[in-house]
């Protein structure tokens, strides 16, 4: 039985957090977005046009002894955000930190979309949903995760986010050392084939907590909290200065001073975000104005409890009991 850990790092912003992986024979470096909202391992590669390609790494599958062509497979992704990419599959060997799987599925992008091409620093993503919803035609594929989860002493994976500065994603064991207090455990609804769970309630600073259910997803691979517009509303009408600013997108607020916290339920024990996490990122060159980590899940269908929420916490994503863990640290 085995467990793994490895690096992640954050991108200006935490926008995202990207991970190093090896594919292949001899083994190919890149780096990639891991990703609990979806379950496609896909990568930039050498079938891709020339001009789609500005800075990234590819997987080149004629340069790996060990690929193997999943002849008739095709793939196609397009994320809530409108971003998507599609190709080919190979079988190849997949090295994340110390855990190797010989016959992965790694699809190979031909086509990305523009957010993907303007992007240099990320070669591909590495989806850590639930196997149910892999793309792959005629046959869905099994996630690293899914394929790996054999081999680990127990079948989870953690995730210790941090707000600007190297994290990390450890797979089969829960380190003691990376939480404070106890974890606070929730059940999974993976019916989606996403991390699911219920918030049983929310608080804008000091107050006490509001009941109000809250249905969202655990998912590394969104950049903020996305929310019901009426705890949205809630939130920013204790924010001096904030308004919904429809050329950014979304509420935006005087950088200064630091917002109110952000506090949801998380069974009976709480999750805090703090208010200078939900100072986002500045609009302005004079830091005047800045965007709101948390905005609205208006259209999603569900609220999505994105890096801002994840990067506060250690979190345990547990497919053995189907639940997650939230802790302090
Ligand atoms: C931001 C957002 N809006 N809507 C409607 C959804 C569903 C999202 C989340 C999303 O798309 N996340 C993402 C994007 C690219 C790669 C991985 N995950």
């Amino acid at each position: 039985r085995q467990t793994g850990t490895v690096e992640t790092d954050a991108e200006k912003h935490d926008v995202e957090y990207l991970t190093p992986i090896s594919i292949g024979t001899p083994p190919q470096d890149l780096i990639v977005d891991f990703d609990t909202g979806s379950s496609d391992l896909w990568v930039f590669s050498t079938e891709m046009a020339a001009k789609d390609i500005k800075g990234q790494a590819v997987y080149d599958p004629n340069n790996s002894s060990t690929s193997e062509k999943l002849q008739g497979s095709t793939w196609q992704i397009t994320y809530g955000d409108g971003s998507s990419s599609s190709g080919d599959v190979y079988l190849d060997t997949v090295t994340i930190g110390n855990l190797t799987v010989p016959n992965q599925a790694v699809e190979a992008a031909k086509k990305v979309s523009d957010e993907f091409t303007d992007d240099p620093n990320n070669d591909g993503l590495l989806g850590l949903g639930f196997s149910s919803i892999n793309t792959v035609q005629p046959t869905p594929q099994n996630t690293f995760f899914d394929n790996v989860k054999k081999n680990l002493d127990t079948p989870l994976f953690t995730t210790d986010l941090k707000h600007g500065a190297p994290g990390s994603y450890n797979f089969g064991y829960i380190d003691p050392a990376a939480y404070i207090g106890n974890i606070s455990w929730t059940p999974v609804d993976n019916s989606q084939g996403f991390w699911g769970f219920t918030s049983p309630g929310y608080a804008v600073g000091t107050e006490t907590l509001r009941n109000h259910s809250i249905s969202g997803i655990a998912d590394t691979g969104t950049t903020l909290l996305l929310l019901p517009k009426s705890i949205v509303k809630a939130y920013y009408s204790e924010v001096q200065g904030a308004q919904y600013d429809s050329s950014q997108g979304g509420y935006v607020f005087p950088c200064s001073p630091t917002p109110p916290d952000f506090v949801f339920g998380v069974n009976n024990g709480i999750v805090t975000v703090p208010g200078d996490m939900v100072l986002y990122a500045p609009i302005d060159s004079a830091n005047q104005n800045c965007f709101g980590g948390i905005q609205s899940d208006t259209g999603i269908g569900f609220s999505i409890f994105g890096d801002v929420a994840l990067k506060t916490s250690f979190v345990v994503f547990d497919a053995g009991g189907l639940q997650l863990g939230w802790a302090a640290k």
